[in-house]
């Protein structure tokens, strides 16, 4: 089984990127959805992220969303915490789902930090979907209804695309040149070489 790792900024077009890939038969895990849902599941991760940010942090048993980002994207030792925290969880998480699926000759992971979360050690190749920055603000603005100054604070959380572009193996630009299907086609031909 080859393990293939999805990275790109904020709004490059990862999730797009993942659909075609899930349509042609792969088997995707989305680490942004799947941590998420285990902030809120795991009882590890909300009494350590209570014991950092507080309590207000949980509302029942709802993660106030807007009340983490304001803390740690603004602030690196906070972000660093509080990846320390969610992370090793969502690392079982993936690998017991990896174990699930021993049929599939490829399995992809999603997430816009796979270097910088250090998913990338579960991982025999890694992807980075490209878009210029410029596009990648517009198109997130428009998405989340949401402000520049919001996406650069994400922007700013994550290892710039040069470095992306020095790390990763494989590249799809999303720049509405070439087409994600086939760019995508290729991609699966070459992992299979
Ligand atoms: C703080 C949270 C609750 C905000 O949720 P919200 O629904 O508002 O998502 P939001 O629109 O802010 O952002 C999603 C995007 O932010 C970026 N992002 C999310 N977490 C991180 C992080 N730890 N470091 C850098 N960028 C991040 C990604 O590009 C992601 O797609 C959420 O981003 C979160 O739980 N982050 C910490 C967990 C994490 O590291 N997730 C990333 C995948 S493992
Ligand atoms: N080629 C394209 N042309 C125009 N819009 C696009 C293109 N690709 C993606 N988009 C749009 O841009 C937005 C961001 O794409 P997408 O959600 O796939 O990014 P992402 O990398 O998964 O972002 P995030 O890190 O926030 O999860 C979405 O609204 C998507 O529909």
């Amino acid at each position: 089984m080859i393990k293939l790792g999805i990275t790109g900024g904020i709004g490059s077009g990862k999730s797009t990127v993942s659909e075609i890939l899930k349509i042609m038969g792969i088997p995707v895990y989305i680490a942004d959805i799947e941590s998420k849902k285990l902030t809120e599941s795991s009882p590890i991760i909300r009494e350590k992220l209570i014991d950092v940010f507080g309590s207000d942090l949980y509302e029942g048993d709802k993660l106030n969303k807007p009340l983490l980002a304001s803390y740690i994207f603004n602030d690196k030792n906070k972000l660093a915490i509080a990846n320390s925290i969610i992370h090793p969880e969502v690392d079982k998480h993936f690998i017991n789902w990896v174990e699930k699926k021993p049929e599939s000759p490829i399995v992809a992971v999603e997430t816009a930090i796979l270097f910088e979360s250090g998913m990338n050690r579960f991982t025999d190749k890694t992807l980075m979907v490209y878009t210029p920055l410029e596009e990648r603000i517009k198109r997130t603005m428009l998405r989340d209804n949401t402000t520049m100054e919001k996406v650069k604070e994400r922007i700013n959380s994550q290892v710039s695309d040069e470095e992306k572009i020095k790390l990763t193996d494989y590249i799809i630009y999303n720049d509405e040149k070439q087409s994600l299907i086939e760019q995508c086609k290729n991609l699966i031909h070459n992992i299979q070489q």
